[in-house]
């Protein structure tokens, strides 16, 4: 089967978009890992259908690098809003369906905005901050952030005992004066990204619970490949709401492939 894709990136997570509102692609694990691969597929961090939805201008399927459906997928959803406005779906403003439920973004410029489900509950574990922002993701600071292996680092966490069955992304964070840096290590890729939406947001989130920030906050997040900027409002110890994850997501390239 000959299909159409593009490619999106926000800041640096990149992503193979499918428009699939004829409903025609059938999603197979090894032919979506293959398409990711950086040698031999177009090479992506995921995948993204854009499906018809009844209730909603589109609906989103995120497909990990690994080729199998992952949980929410924050940058990929601005890149998703950023398709489907160039398609023509919708305008700047778009509401869509995820897997954790519904998001609304606004698009300005090249900066895309996405509102991000409530979070109500971090565990905190020797240090970690453990908490669902439609991923699930582990929060750990360090003052090394630079010179860390991130890949063996998030490794030993993504796979211990504890996490091994479901897998887990892992976030190092180093605070500076007016931003925290951001190093991740995601499931489903099994390697370090460039920038990962939900887990800037777990941090930005964890870092409130830290520095005992309550109201309205907005923290910056320098990742490798941008930054990325995460508001939000703490009204009780472990109550977060109107959580909005922005930065830039652009068109990278379009092409076709056989499948
Ligand atoms: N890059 C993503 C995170 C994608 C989800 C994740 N890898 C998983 O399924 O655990 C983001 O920007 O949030």
């Amino acid at each position: 089967m000959q299909i159409r894709f593009s490619k999106y990136q926000g800041a640096g997570n990149d992503f193979i978009l499918i428009d699939d509102r004829a409903n025609q692609v059938r999603p197979d694990v090894e032919v979506f890992n293959k398409l990711c691969d950086r040698r031999f597929g177009i090479g992506a961090d995921g995948i993204m259908l854009v499906r018809n939805h009844k209730d909603f201008d589109f609906e989103m399927l995120y497909f990990n690098a690994d080729g199998r459906e992952g949980s929410m997928c924050g940058n990929g959803g601005r890149c998703i809003a950023t398709f489907a406005r160039d398609l023509g779906i919708t305008g700047s403003e778009s509401h869509f369906i995820a897997v954790d439920g519904p998001h609304r973004a606004r698009i300005t410029g090249e900066e895309v905005s996405l509102e991000m489900k409530d979070v109500n509950g971090i565990e905190i574990n020797s240090g970690d901050y453990i908490l669902d922002t439609g991923s699930p993701h582990l929060v750990r600071m360090t003052s090394t952030l630079q010179e860390l292996d991130i890949v063996s680092e998030g490794r030993s966490v993504r796979y211990n005992d504890r996490f091994r069955q479901e897998g887990i992304n892992v976030n190092f964070v180093e605070p500076f004066a007016d931003h925290y840096a951001v190093r991740t290590y995601e499931r489903g890729v099994e390697n370090e990204t460039y920038a990962c939406g939900t887990g800037v947001t777990a941090v930005a989130l964890a870092m409130a619970v830290k520095d005992k920030l309550y109201g309205d906050l907005k923290l910056r997040l320098q990742t490798k490949g941008g930054l990325l900027t995460v508001r939000f409002h703490r009204s009780g110890e472990q109550s977060f709401s109107g959580i909005y994850l922005s930065g830039p997501a652009t068109f990278v390239f379009k092409g076709e492939i056989f499948i």
